[in-house]
C-alpha cells in the first residue's frame, strides 16, 4: 500500500485557493498536462455560477423541468473556452452519448468545434448535483460528498476544475481522486471509510473512453450504479437551465454564496488493495499467490498503470523544473509502489506504455483495436511472459493474452468469463449481447446464452432485470471488454475482470506452483470460432440529399425496414425470431447483424460464417438491399466483397 494510502492530503475551499488545488493533485497525468491546461479559464469565463447557492440551482432546475418539456434546447454559449464564441450556441442535448456524456473538448480538429466547454461542463456538474439532491430526498437541502476523478486526457484538468466549480459553487464537496479508472468512480460510492468519508453520494468520471485526444465526457454513478439515459436527459435540462439563468444575471440568493470543500484523496490505492485483498482470498489467504509469474500490462498511456509500478523516469525533469520539488518529489516515491501486481508477487517487467499521456501515442487504448492486440502479444512474445493484459483508458474494459500468444477478447473473453463464473455459482445464467458458440460450450454445464443489444448499460440493466423477474443472471458482457458480475455489484469493471483471471491462476498454483496462462486457455477448449468474423461500418451522410432533411436515424430504420423486406424473399436467409436491435439473420452456415450505432450515424455491419465463401454471400445479401440509399457509404462493404 502506498505510504499515503487513505490520507486526506489537502482541505481547501476551491475558489479561494485555485492554484493551490490545481497543483496539489497527485498523478501523473498532472505533469503530463502541465502545458495543455488552460490556466486562465476559469477568470475568463461568463457563467456566473460563482456565487450560486445549491437552493437556488435546484429550484431552478427543477422548477423548468416540470414547466417545460422542451426536446430541443440550445443556448448561448459562453466564453471560458477559447474556441468556442460568445454567440455560439450549445445543443445540451447534443452531449447525450446514451448513459453517458460526450463532447469535443480541445480544438483543433477540423470540422469538430469544442462544444464540452469549461462553463458547459460547470453547468452539467451543478444539474448533476441538483439532481442528486433530488434522489436523495433531503429536506430541502443537505450538503452531498461528490467524487471526481479522470481519465489520461489533455482536457482532464481543465474539466476537473470546470466539474468541482460547478458542485462546490452549489454547495457541496468535492473529493478528488485525480487519475482514477471509472470503475472506481462508481466503487467510492460503495466503500466504506470514514476517515475519508467514503461513501460519497455521488461520483462524476471525466472520460470519452477510446475515443481520440479532443474528445471528452463524463459518466455520473450513485451507490445504484450508472446513470440511465432518462437521467442524463433530465441532467442536461437542468444544465441547459442552469446555464441560461447563470448568464442571465444574478439573483438574490447568487449573492449568498455557499461553498463546498474540495478534498483530494488517493481512493485508487483504497481501491486497488481491495483488489488485491480479492485474488489473495481466492487462493487461501496467501500473500503473494501470483509469485512467479510473470504478468505485462499495456495501459496504453490511459490510467490503468496503476496495475504495475508507475516508471519514475520521465518524469524526473520536473524535479527541477517545478518550484515545489519536494512536493514533487513526494509524487514520485508515491508512485513508485506497485498497487496490484508486485503486491501478489507477480514480476512485471516489460510492461508498457503505462505513463499517462493523453496523446495517446503508442496506439488507440481499446482492447478490440488490432494494432493495441498486437502490442500487447507482442509484449507477452518479447519477455516470455505468462499473460499479457491490456485496458482501454478508464479501465472498465479489458483483454488478455495467454504465453502462447492467444488473445483472450472479444467472444473468447466472454466464453472465458462465463467459464470461470459456471464454475463458481450453482443456478446459472449466462448473459452477453452478441450470439456466438459461447451458448454451445456452456449449455452441458448449465450456462444459459441470453442475448440482448449492444451497449454495457443495456447488457448490465437486463441481467438486473433478469434477476427480478427470477431468472437469475450472473454475468454482463458484450464484445467490447465490457464485462459486469453480480458479485461486484453489477460494477463494470475491467481491472475485476482480470482479477477473476488471475483468482483463476492463483488458485490454480496452490495446487501446482508450475502452472501458467495454459489454465485460463483450457477453459474455453471446445469454443466453436467462426472462420470469418468482421465488422464493417457504413456511414450514413447526414447532408445528403436522400434524408431529405430527416434525421440519420430514420433514414437508417429505412434502411433497416428495407433489408427486412429483401431478404424474407431469399430462401437461404432466416430472419432471426427475437431481433433486440437491429436486422439479425442467419444463413449459409453463419449470421449478419446490420443495426443502428449507439451514437455515430453509422449503421455497424457484423458477419460471422463458416468460410469466407459464405461470408460473402451473406454480405451480398446486405449489399443488394443497401444499395438502394445513396446517402449510405458502401465503400467498406464493397471492398470486403472485392477481397
Ligand atoms: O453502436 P456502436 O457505435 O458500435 O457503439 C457501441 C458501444 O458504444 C459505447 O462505446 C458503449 O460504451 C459500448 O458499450 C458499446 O458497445
Amino acid at each position: 500500500m502506498a505510504a499515503l494510502s487513505g490520507k486526506i492530503i489537502q482541505n481547501a475551499f476551491l475558489a479561494q485557493h485555485r492554484p493551490q488545488a490545481r497543483h496539489s493533485t497527485r498523478y501523473p497525468s498532472d505533469f503530463c498536462a502541465l502545458d495543455t491546461r488552460s490556466v486562465h479559464s476559469f477568470q475568463e469565463r461568463r457563467l456566473r455560477l460563482a456565487g450560486t447557492s445549491a437552493k437556488w440551482l435546484n429550484t431552478i432546475s427543477t422548477a423548468w423541468i416540470s414547466s417545460s418539456k422542451q426536446a430541443y434546447i440550445s443556448c448561448n454559449a459562453a466564453q471560458g473556452s477559447s474556441v468556442v464564441s460568445s454567440s455560439a450556441k450549445v445543443d445540451f442535448l447534443k452531449l447525450q452519448n446514451g448513459s453517458d456524456i460526450r463532447g469535443v473538448a480541445v480544438g483543433g480538429v477540423e470540422g469538430e468545434p469544442v462544444n464540452l466547454t469549461e462553463p458547459v461542463t460547470e453547468a452539467i456538474a451543478s444539474a448533476f448535483a441538483a439532481w442528486l439532491l433530488n434522489k436523495k430526498k433531503a429536506d430541502g437541502w443537505r450538503r452531498l460528498r461528490i467524487s471526481v476523478g479522470h481519465d489520461s486526457r489533455i482536457s482532464a484538468h481543465k474539466l476537473q476544475d470546470a466539474v468541482t466549480l460547478g458542485i462546490t459553487t452549489a454547495g457541496h464537496d468535492v473529493l478528488q481522486f485525480g487519475l482514477a479508472s471509472t470503475p472506481a468512480m462508481f466503487n467510492s460510492t460503495l466503500t466504506e471509510d470514514e476517515i475519508n468519508h467514503l461513501p460519497v453520494d455521488g461520483a462524476i468520471m471525466i472520460t470519452a473512453s477510446h475515443l481520440p485526444y479532443n474528445r471528452n465526457g463524463l459518466k455520473f454513478f450513485t451507490s445504484a450504479g450508472g446513470l440511465n439515459k432518462a437521467d442524463i436527459k433530465d441532467i442536461l435540462e437542468r444544465a441547459s437551465r442552469i446555464y441560461e439563468d447563470s448568464s442571465h444575471g444574478s439573483t438574490q440568493e447568487l449573492e449568498q454564496a455557499s461553498k463546498g470543500e474540495v478534498s483530494n484523496v488517493d481512493y485508487m490505492s483504497i481501491y486497488a488493495s481491495d483488489l488485491v485483498k480479492a485474488v489473495r482470498k481466492s487462493a487461501g489467504n496467501k500473500e503473494k499467490p501470483l509469485e512467479g509469474l510473470h504478468i505485462v500490462v499495456d495501459a496504453g498511456n490511459g490510467a490503468g498503470g496503476f496495475f504495475v509500478v508507475i516508471p519514475l523516469l520521465p518524469y524526473l525533469h520536473y524535479l527541477f523544473l517545478s518550484n515545489a520539488p519536494f512536493l514533487v518529489l513526494e509524487l514520485m516515491l508515491f508512485l513508485d509502489q506497485d498497487k496490484v501486481l508486485k503486491p501478489l508477487g507477480a514480476i512485471t517487467t516489460g510492461s508498457q506504455f503505462l505513463e499517462p499521456d493523453g496523446m495517446f501515442p503508442n496506439h488507440i487504448p481499446n482492447p478490440e483495436d488490432k494494432t493495441a492486440m498486437k502490442a500487447i502479444t507482442q509484449a507477452v512474445a518479447d519477455n516470455k511472459a505468462d499473460l499479457g493484459i491490456i485496458f482501454d483508458t478508464d479501465v472498465d474494459r479489458s483483454a488478455a493474452v495467454d504465453s502462447s500468444g492467444r488473445e483472450l477478447n472479444r467472444n473468447r473473453l466472454i466464453a472465458l468469463m462465463s467459464a470461470i463464473v459456471l464454475e463458481e455459482v450453482f443456478v446459472r445464467l449466462v448473459l452477453c449481447s452478441i450470439c456466438l458458440s459461447v451458448a454451445h460450450l456452456f449449455y452441458d454445464k448449465g450456462g444459459k446464452h441470453h442475448r440482448f443489444k449492444r451497449g454495457y448499460k443495456n447488457v448490465i440493466d437486463e441481467a438486473i432485470r433478469l434477476n427480478t423477474i427470477g431468472e437469475e443472471s450472473h454475468l454482463a458482457m458484450e464484445t467490447s471488454g465490457h464485462g459486469a458480475l453480480k458479485e461486484n455489484h453489477w460494477l463494470d469493471d475491467g481491472a475485476y475482470l482480470m482479477v477473476k483471471l488471475l483468482n483463476k491462476l492463483a488458485a490454480a498454483r496452490i495446487l501446482n506452483p508450475n502452472v501458467g496462462s495454459k489454465v485460463l486457455t483450457d477453459l474455453v477448449e471446445g469454443l466453436e470460432e467462426a472462420s470469418v468474423t468482421v465488422e464493417i461500418r457504413l456511414k450514413i451522410d447526414q447532408n445528403h440529399a436522400d434524408l431529405k432533411g430527416g434525421s440519420f436515424r430514420d433514414y437508417g430504420e429505412a434502411v433497416l425496414k428495407h433489408l427486412e423486406n429483401s431478404i424474407s424473399k431469399d430462401e437461404h436467409l432466416c430472419k432471426a425470431p427475437k431481433n433486440y436491435e437491429g436486422v439479425r439473420v442467419s444463413g449459409y452456415g453463419g449470421w449478419f447483424l446490420l443495426r443502428l450505432s449507439l451514437h455515430d450515424p453509422v449503421l455497424p455491419l457484423n458477419i460471422e460464417a463458416p468460410s469466407k465463401d459464405d461470408a460473402i454471400k451473406l454480405g451480398l445479401a446486405v449489399l443488394t438491399a443497401v444499395s438502394e440509399f445513396p446517402a449510405l457509404d458502401i465503400t467498406a462493404l464493397n471492398k470486403f466483397l472485392q477481397q
